[in-house]
């Protein structure tokens, strides 16, 4: 590796030291010292730092607080002309200083949150090779597999790493293969849990899986930076993630590994795969289902619509739509106490070619075809445009994860309403321009009768003198808390009870059941509390399962959260104690003592 991206993460330095107490040690001086995000404090350093760590005549005299850095740097994001200029601005703030990039974001994360992350990250991440300029994160090549392991054994030591989110960028939020660029959507998650859920941000790793890339252009582009071939078959695909996985097993052990936009087919197998036997997470599948089951939770209990009743229209059954299917299923069946299969025939699915049906055969991937339609029930209607579907269904609930713009029509939604009291409506296809629906003409097309929620966020919407939240139904608001309960437990498994849980505890504390006008999920700005009421129910629910390899975890509900709020890193200065040579290499070998990670303790 390197210098730039030792420089970055460290991993040669080992274990590192950890936000929750006392001074960290450090064994760079000088310029090492300014280049490294994660220990530089630029202007903030202290007269006595610029003497012990020889950074005299490298900063200008002034020494500043944290609060007089945030306030330039917020005047230099301000300068920037356009969203993806002041996201380029905010990647090379993380490539300077991460705690003033992490505290600028906080001071203003209602306004940053859609340039950091969607929808202006799927922008960043499609223009990768023209905007690179320094790497980060984990590049495998599936044409290098040999090197896989070395690659992956050099971000540290076993205990080092908490936490990998991987993609292989196949299918980044709606724009489709991204191939190498997808390691912008594997940091920009890491930041997310960082920001979110205080997940420490160097205990972490991004991955790209380079398989090659089926996007023409890519295929054309001398600037691309990827692999210039098409994907590779499946059987050497497969290899590659068994090589992948393997390795990551045996380098990091205790990390809880995140999957995010992979393919239709190989995201669902994947994870079907690899959940019996290691700690993992779909963020497509089963964060996407996870937060849009705790919004329609919050919805029914505005409609008063029963369990049993519910019918459920879903436009788009691909990954995120056949991931939020199984999860209402599942939800169905335990408030009913009916069987998954008859409370599967409660939800509808659609795709590019129209009702799901049974005839479809091999058309169908697997997690369709649960929900495919007994032809003859549909022989006199037509099943292929969406507003029959609409009409012959009459759905309480529809829900949008199909890429196509615009595909809620005012003729459906009308529909919709002429049927139900109160539609709930969800278009979630993200980014924001390919929403199936605005909310704003929702709100209109229904007399403000629908409860909505979105993928991407929406300003309110005003309607009859009120001003109503638009909820913005990202899994945002749930993998970060999901991943610090799996993380501060050391669970084995993400069973499907720690995700029950997980939703729960996210349905229980949206703003609409206090408000009507307030949103069905709570707001990027409380979710780092939301977090830790999610982390606590994962951790719960993985001690009753057995699941759970750290003792001693507290059991009454304040301590437990406590217990994790403590854990939280936060971005703050801390201060800096110089170790030697020999000091900082025991520390790298993890018998310093003093540096061990209270999040690696098991
Ligand atoms: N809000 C969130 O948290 C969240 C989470 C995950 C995905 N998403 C969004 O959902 C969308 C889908 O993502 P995905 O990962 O499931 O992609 P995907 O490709 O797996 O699924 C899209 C599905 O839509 C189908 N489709 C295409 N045209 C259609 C049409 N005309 N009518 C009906 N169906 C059609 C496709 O055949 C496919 O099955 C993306 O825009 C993504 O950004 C949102
Ligand atoms: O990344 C997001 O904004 C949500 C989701 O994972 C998606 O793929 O759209
Ligand atoms: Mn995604």
């Amino acid at each position: 590796m390197g210098t730039e991206s030792s420089d970055q993460k460290h991993p040669q330095f080992g274990h590192l030291p950890l936000a929750t107490s006392g001074p960290q040690e450090c064994a760079l001086t000088g310029n090492a010292l300014l280049r490294n995000p994660y220990f530089n404090k630029g202007s903030a350093f202290t007269a006595e730092e610029r003497e012990t760590f020889k950074l005299h005549g490298l900063l200008p005299s002034n020494v500043q607080t944290l609060e007089e850095q945030v306030e330039r740097a917020y005047k230099q994001y301000c300068s920037r002309q356009d969203d993806l200029a002041k996201n380029t601005f905010m990647t090379s703030m993380k490539e300077q200083n991460e705690v003033l990039y992490y505290r600028l974001i906080q001071d203003h994360l209602k306004e940053m949150f859609p340039v950091i992350y969607t929808p202006t990250e799927g922008e960043a991440i499609a223009n990768y090779s023209r905007l690179f300029r320094r790497p980060e994160g984990c590049f495998l090549n599936i044409y290098d597999m040999d090197r896989i392991d070395d690659n992956l054994a050099q971000w540290g030591a076993p205990d080092d790493i908490d936490l990998i989110v991987v993609s292989d960028g196949e299918q980044i939020l709606g724009i489709g293969d991204q191939g190498v660029g997808g390691i912008l959507i594997s940091i920009a998650k890491l930041v997310i849990y960082t920001l979110c859920a205080g997940i420490h941000p160097t205990r972490t790793l991004p991955v790209v899986l380079d398989a090659g890339t089926n996007n023409k252009a890519f295929l054309q582009d001398p600037l691309y930076l990827g692999l210039p071939k098409p994907r590779a078959p499946t059987q050497q695909y497969n290899t590659f993630i068994d090589t992948f996985i393997r390795s990551a097993r045996t380098h990091h052990p205790n990390a809880y590994i995140h999957f995010e936009d992979f393919g239709l087919a190989n995201a669902r197998t994947i994870l079907d795969k690899y959940t019996p036997h290691i700690a993992c997470f779909n963020d497509d599948i089963q964060g996407t289902g996870c937060v849009t089951l705790a919004a329609l939770t919050a919805a029914l209990h505005i409609t008063r619509t029963p369990w049993a009743h519910l019918r459920v229209l879903v436009y788009g059954a691909g990954t995120a739509g056949t991931g939020i299917a199984d999860q209402i299923r599942d939800a169905i069946a335990v408030e009913t106490g009916r069987e998954a299969s008859d409370a599967a025939a409660q939800i509808w699915c659609v795709d590019k070619h129209g009702l799901l049906l049974r005839s479809d055969g091999e058309r169908l991937t697997s997690a369709q075809a649960s929900y495919a339609r007994r032809d003859e029930d549909w022989t006199h209607t037509p099943h292929t445009d969406l507003l029959s579907i609409v009409h012959a269904v009459k759905p309480h609930v529809l829900i949008g994860t199909s890429t196509q713009p615009g595909a809620f029509t005012e003729a459906v939604i009308r529909g919709m309403t002429s049927h139900v009291p109160r539609p709930v409506i969800f278009p979630l296809s993200n980014p924001t321009r390919l929403h199936e629906a605005q909310p704003s003409d929702i709100f209109k097309w229904t007399g403000g009768k629908a409860l909505i929620a979105t993928g991407s966020p929406f300003p309110p919407v005003e309607h009859d003198g009120e001003t109503y939240e638009v909820a913005e139904c990202n899994n945002s608001v749930c993998f970060p808390g999901i991943g610090l309960g799996a993380v501060l437990c050391r669970t084995r498994l993400l069973s499907p009870a720690l995700l029950v849980a997980a939703t729960r505890a996210l349905a229980a504390q949206a703003p609409a059941l206090r408000d009507p006008r307030r949103g069905l999920v709570p707001d990027v700005t409380e979710v780092r509390e939301v977090s830790v009421r999610v982390a606590a129910a994962v951790i719960r629910e993985a001690g009753r399962e057995g699941l759970s390899r750290v003792g001693g975890i507290p059991e009454g509900e304040a301590e437990l959260e406590g217990w994790i709020r403590e854990q939280m890193w936060e971005a703050r200065y801390r201060g800096l104690e110089l170790v030697g040579r020999e000091r900082a290499s025991r520390v790298a070998r993890g018998e310093a003592g003093a540096t061990g990670s209270r999040l690696a303790r098991e």
